[in-house]
C-alpha cells in the first residue's frame, strides 16, 4: 500500500555543547493513504518532537519527511502550501487552542483565509459547513468559544481542521484533556469522519486505550526511538518487546468502549426507577 506520509531516519538534539541532548534516534515510521496510525509512548518519549518535525514546526538533523511522494522539507512554494492545506492538526487543549475573542465561525474559517479566500459569504458558508459535520449547532458560528464545554471545543478544532478538505489529519493528544466519556465521543468523531472523508490520520497519544480504540496500526517510542511497530492485534495481544509489555501492564483501564457500556448500562439501570 502507497503511504501518504514516509518519515524516514528522523534524528534530532536539542541544546549546545555539553548541553546538547539527543531527543529522536533514526525515527521511521509511515501512514498510508486512508489509514489511522498511532504513535504511543511515555511523557517524553519524543512524540510531540516527532510530529514537529512532520510538519516543519522543528527542523531535524538528519532524516527525511516525504508526503505523497515529495520531501517536505526541500518543497518549494507550491508544495509547501499544498501540504499546509492538506495536512491539518488537532491538538490536545480544547481550552487555549482556541482564540477566546474570535467568534467560532471565524476560527473554524481561519484556515481558508490564511488559505488566501476573502469572500466572507463563501467563508461563513464553509464554516457552518464544517461545523454541521461535526455536529455542532446553525448557531455555534456566532458564539465565542467560551460558550462551549470541553467537548464541544474539540468538535470546533476538528471543524477548523477539516475545513481544508485535509487528506491527512495529525492529532496530538487530542483527548487527553477531556474527561473519558467526553474522550469516548471526540474519538468517535474522529472515527466517523476518516471514514466519510477518507482520512489519512496520525494519533498521538500516551493512552494505549485510546490508540487501542482508534488505531489499526500502531507505533511504539520510548526514548526517543521506535522500539516496536505493527498492527493493533499485534502491538496489544502479542508485543515482542519488554518496553511495550511494561507499558500496556501499566495502562489504568479506561477503554474508551468500556467506558461509554459501563454509562449506559447504568444508565439502564437507572432508567427504570
Ligand atoms: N524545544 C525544546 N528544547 C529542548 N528540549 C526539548 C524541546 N522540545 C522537547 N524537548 C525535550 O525532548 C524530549 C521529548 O519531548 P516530547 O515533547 O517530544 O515528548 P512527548 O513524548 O511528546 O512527551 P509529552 O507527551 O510529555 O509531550 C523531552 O526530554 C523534552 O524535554
Amino acid at each position: 500500500m502507497t503511504a501518504l506520509l514516509e518519515v524516514d531516519g528522523l534524528t534530532k538534539s536539542f541544546g549546545r555543547g555539553r548541553k546538547r541532548h539527543q531527543v529522536l534516534h533514526d525515527v521511521s515510521f509511515s501512514v498510508p493513504a486512508g489509514r489511522v496510525v498511532g504513535i504511543v509512548g511515555q511523557s517524553g518519549s519524543g512524540k510531540t518532537t516527532a510530529v514537529r518535525c512532520v510538519l516543519g514546526l522543528d527542523q531535524p538533523d538528519a532524516g527525511a519527511v516525504r508526503y505523497d511522494g515529495f520531501d517536505v522539507l526541500a518543497a518549494g512554494r507550491a508544495q509547501r502550501r499544498r501540504f499546509q492545506t492538506e495536512v491539518q492538526t488537532v491538538s490536545q487543549d480544547p481550552y487555549t487552542s482556541l482564540d477566546p475573542r474570535m467568534r467560532v465561525e471565524k476560527i473554524v474559517g481561519e484556515p481558508l483565509w490564511i488559505g488566501g479566500l476573502r469572500d466572507r459569504a463563501a467563508l461563513r458558508a464553509r464554516a457552518l459547513e464544517a461545523l454541521a459535520l461535526v455536529g455542532l449547532p446553525d448557531d455555534a458560528g456566532s458564539r465565542f468559544p467560551r460558550a462551549f464545554s470541553g467537548g464541544q471545543r474539540q468538535r470546533i478544532a476538528i471543524a477548523r481542521a477539516l475545513i481544508t478538505r485535509p487528506r491527512l489529519l495529525v492529532c496530538d493528544e487530542a483527548v487527553s484533556a477531556l474527561d473519558v466519556s467526553v474522550q469516548a465521543e471526540i474519538l468517535n468523531l474522529i472515527r466517523t469522519m476518516q471514514r466519510q472523508l477518507s482520512l489519512s490520520v496520525l494519533f498521538v497519544a500516551h493512552d494505549l486505550a485510546v490508540v487501542k480504540y482508534l488505531c489499526e496500526h500502531v507505533v511504539v517510542m520510548s526514548e526517543g526511538r521506535v522500539v516496536e511497530a505493527g498492527s493493533r492485534e499485534a502491538i496489544y495481544d502479542a508485543p515482542a518487546t519488554e518496553y511495550t509489555r511494561r507499558l500496556l501492564a501499566a495502562v489504568p483501564r479506561t477503554d474508551p468502549a468500556a467506558e461509554r457500556a459501563r454509562r449506559h448500562a447504568r444508565l439502564s439501570a437507572g432508567a427504570g426507577r
